[in-house]
């Protein structure tokens, strides 16, 4: 795995910190250098300037009597000396600088956030990665962060407030395996139809404030549960903690919304970027660990450690990727990071999400080969270490979505498709595309140069299926009648199991 993973730039010497035994073992494990935590004092503090007030840094240099230096591959970060405390000085207190370690700058800088982008951020709290989101995205499109835990959201919720970046932003206490809205600016490519838009309330979102009365609250909390209970079948709906003034809530009905689009419809009407940060053993992160000392380290064993909670971990990180996935509109970009160095963690998940995800691709991360990382194990995908990066820990995998390949390449031939098919005579067969010779030939030469998506699905090998089926080359204008027709075939499909011409067991 080591040599997969390319040289880690470390000394021998072991950890300073007094690391308890159940830790060491899980390293040794999970083929992690212990020495990564004598690394603390060469790992800078990072801190990000809010762009437009870098002329200020001459004042935090003379407040903290040190110069901060300004990170060349990483725009808006400088490094401080680690002993370096900020949170008393006039920057910090006025939100114009946050602290924010350069991995995670880089995670979000893989996501090539442009101006005008609807994204999410699935596992959002304590909220850096998402105030960094905000400030890229300036005065368009808009951010949904979402935290399975109530109180570090509203943790997060204070920050958007300190650095006042919320004003594009809504916040929602939700699970990420299940959360299922999009961007409410999308809302109008919806087919109405797949989602009963009641008529009877019509009370609609006015500007947000924590001190709304309990009564209007308690108020829309119940019409909240009634509208959810006639749009979807999750369970726990979603809470709404925080919206901006221009997140797309204002002003909108709580059907609106709240407004769940069912299974795959969300390609055409989901986000631009999706963010991923899942949650994870945090083992990379070297000032998490250390904190231990004060905590206890007893305590790490059942925070960290605990085998019930690792083992499920990973089905909880795939989950939240396949999710964040499912939301992302065809065409976009979704980043995965952990702050894990395990391989479980990280490149495992990231492949059984590929072979699951016939339309996701690995994508190279734009302007990576002049940061100070490694590759990881799986081509593409990224790794930040003390050593290598004078950073924190951190795993980058960025992909993409596609229409499958073959509607690809049918698209590919839309124009002459259409003029074909203009001169078709509808008695005769209709033909889609050039016609394919050498398959086998051209078949192998793909799967070698795919490695990551085999001709095989899951660890039973089952054999990868493509069921080639024929319409009109012309798209249809509203995503849902694409949607429909991929419906019309799983019904031929049904029909033929259901008379045993073969067995159906899966279809994505
Ligand atoms: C690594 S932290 C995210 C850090 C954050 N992105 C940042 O930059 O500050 C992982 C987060 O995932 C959240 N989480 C855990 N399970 C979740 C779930 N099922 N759905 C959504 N969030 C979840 C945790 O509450 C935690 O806040």
């Amino acid at each position: 795995i080591e040599a997969n993973l390319g040289p880690m730039e470390r000394t021998t010497e072991p950890s300073m910190l007094p690391l308890p035994e159940e830790f060491l073992g899980f390293l040794r494990e999970n083929n992690i250098d212990s020495s990564i935590y004598g690394a603390t004092d060469s790992v800078p503090r990072y801190i990000r300037v809010k762009p437009g007030n870098e002329a200020c840094l001459q004042e935090l240099e003379a407040e903290i009597k040190s110069k901060p230096l300004k990170l060349e591959w990483l725009t808006g970060f400088y490094s401080l000396p680690n002993n370096v405390q900020i949170a008393n000085t006039r920057l910090y207190k006025h939100g114009l600088i946050y602290g924010i370690d350069a991995a995670s700058g880089a995670a979000v800088s893989a996501l090539n956030v442009l101006a005008g982008d609807h994204v999410l951020d699935l596992c959002s709290a304590p909220g850096a990665k998402l105030c960094m989101i905000l400030e890229i995205l300036g005065d368009s499109g808009s951010v949904t962060g979402v935290d399975v835990s109530q109180h570090r959201l509203a943790a997060c919720r204070t920050m958007l407030q300190k650095y006042s970046l919320g004003d594009r932003c809504r916040l929602f206490v939700a699970d990420g395996t299940t959360f299922s809205l999009v961007p409410t600016k999308r809302i109008n490519y919806i087919d109405k139809a797949c989602c009963s838009t009641s008529q009877e309330n019509v009370d609609v979102f006015h500007e947000w404030t924590s001190r709304r009365p309990w009564k209007e609250r308690k108020k829309t909390a119940r019409q909240r549960q009634i509208g959810f209970s006639k749009i979807s079948s999750v369970l726990q709906p979603p809470e709404l903690i925080f919206y901006g003034k221009k997140s797309g809530v204002v002003g909108l009905s709580i059907d609106e919304v709240f407004q769940s689009i069912p299974g795959t419809d969300v390609s055409g009407c989901g986000y631009d970027k999706v963010l991923v940060d899942a949650e994870c053993t945090h083992d990379g992160s070297v000032r998490h660990i250390q904190k231990f000392e004060q905590w206890g380290w007893e305590t790490l064993q059942q925070r960290v450690l605990n085998a019930e909670r690792t083992d499920s971990l990973t089905v909880l990180q795939l989950k939240l990727l396949t999710n964040g996935f499912q939301l992302l509109k065809v065409g976009g970009s979704l980043v995965y990071s952990t702050c894990s160095l395990t391989i479980a963690q990280n490149e495992d998940v990231v492949e059984q999400f590929l072979q699951e995800n016939a339309s996701a691709v690995l994508q190279e991360v734009e302007g990576a080969k002049s940061w100070p990382c490694r590759s990881g194990r799986i081509p593409k995908t990224l790794r930040f270490d003390p050593w290598t990066s004078q950073t924190s820990g951190l795993f980058v995998a960025k992909c993409s979505k596609i229409l499958a390949d073959e509607e690809n390449a049918v698209l590919a031939n839309a124009d002459e498709e259409q003029s074909d098919h203009n001169k078709a005579n509808p008695s005769q067969p209709y033909m889609i595309g050039r016609k394919i010779s050498k398959w086998d030939q051209l078949r192998a030469e793909w799967l070698k140069n795919n490695p990551s998506r085999p001709s095989t699905v899951g660890p039973s090998k089952m054999p990868r299926v493509l069921l080639v089926t024929g319409s009109s080359s012309e798209l249809c204008e509203n995503p849902v009648g694409d949607h429909l027709l991929l419906k019309s075939i799983k019904n031929k499909m049904d029909y033929d199991q259901s008379y045993k011409f073969y067995r159906l067991l899966f279809l994505s």
